[in-house]
């Protein structure tokens, strides 16, 4: 339909009156729900596997090579030695010498996945206590640290507790700009310095700001340059120590950000951050791309580490508590046909 023209409003004692037709409200652009998006996203990873595991299985008895290939497919697909070998053990389990059905190995695979990830798929605990309960969000640049916090200050206040964004990557006017967007979003203050202050101070001043202002919990933002691992590294023991001056139980979370489409990579970053920094949590964001989910499961079953959330977009509702058993069937695409 065109537009309507825009007319002056009429005089009410004008003597006549318009009923005219109302112009549409445009639709809402349609947004899959998030299960679908993570179900999309991992249907890279979903799909070779399912192709693999057809190729392997069909018109063929399970014996050693089988189960080596199986293995092999396993170990491509980022879920890690340890879990590969126990899938293949539970498949072989009773089945030895007989054929078996794609959808049957799928869903073995969904299962002893669902296993691994089950011990880490555990609620973020905010203890206000001692409040403010502070959080360290690290991790390597772009790896969606600043819009994690964003997603998460939007949660937490929206749940009625009030928090304190410290832009702490001092290095980068982008990423300070960015969180002070995420702060007008979210009601939330943000402590923040010039280019080039000293994320350490910062991060202290943020602690009284948030102590003065009554938050119950302050998150602090850092610079992820891994390029420069030894700054990086005295940059954020500096963080803790100086947050430790101030209350010794603190950073109380120290949550990583992992981009669920670097795949093997991500888990290196756990091991380096997890020396540095103390990492105590993680969350896996971009699940909603090309991502290759299977590196969780290996970092779930290395380090035993909780994934409180996964990223499923850019927007600010974007982040979603990590559900296991959706993740598993996502990966062995055991929920696509049903
Ligand atoms: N599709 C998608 N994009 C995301 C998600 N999380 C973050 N992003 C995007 O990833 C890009 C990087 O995110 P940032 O939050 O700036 O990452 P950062 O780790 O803070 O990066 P620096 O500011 O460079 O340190 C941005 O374009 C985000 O919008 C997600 O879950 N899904």
């Amino acid at each position: 339909m065109a537009p309507l023209p825009a007319r002056p409003a009429i005089d009410p004692d004008a003597g006549f009156r318009l009923r005219q037709p109302t112009a549409p409200t445009p639709a809402e652009p349609v947004r899959a729900p998030w299960l679908l998006r993570l179900r999309e996203g991992l249907s890279r990873s979903s799909n070779q596997l399912s192709g693999s595991i057809g190729s392997i299985f069909t018109a063929r008895k399970l014996d050693e090579e089988t189960l080596q290939d199986f293995e092999d497919v396993l170990i491509r697909a980022d879920l890690g030695l340890e879990t590969a070998l126990r899938i293949t053990d539970r498949l072989s389990e009773g089945r030895f010498g007989r054929s078996v059905s794609g959808a049957e190995v799928r869903g073995i695979l969904a299962q002893e996945v669902e296993k691994t990830l089950a011990p880490v798929a555990v609620p973020l605990e905010l203890d206000l206590e001692k409040k403010p309960h502070v959080i360290l969000v690290v991790g390597v640049n772009g790896t969606g640290k600043t819009t994690t916090i964003g997603k998460l200050a939007a949660k937490l206040t929206r749940a009625g507790l009030k928090v304190t964004l410290c832009a702490g990557d001092t290095f980068r006017a982008a990423a300070v700009e960015q969180l002070k967007i995420w702060g007008e979003r979210t009601g939330s203050e943000v402590v923040a310095k010039a280019i080039g202050a000293d994320a350490a101070g910062l991060a202290y001043e943020a602690y009284d700001r948030a102590i003065e202002n009554d938050s119950d919990v302050l998150i602090i933002d850092t610079a992820g340059r891994l390029q420069n691992k030894t700054e990086l590294m005295a940059e954020l023991e500096k963080i803790v120590r100086v947050l430790q001056k101030r209350e010794p139980d603190a950073p109380h979370t120290v949550l990583q950000t992992l981009d669920a489409t670097t795949g093997q990579n991500a888990l290196q970053q756990v091991e380096i951050f997890r020396n540095v920094a103390g990492v105590n949590g993680l969350v896996m964001t971009k699940l909603d791309g090309t991502a290759r989910g299977g590196i969780l499961v290996a970092i779930a079953a290395k380090h035993r580490l909780p994934v409180y959330f996964v990223g499923v977009g850019e927007g600010i509702d974007d982040l979603e508590p990590f559900r296991a058993k959706d993740f598993a069937e996502a990966i062995a695409g055991t929920t696509a046909e049903a």
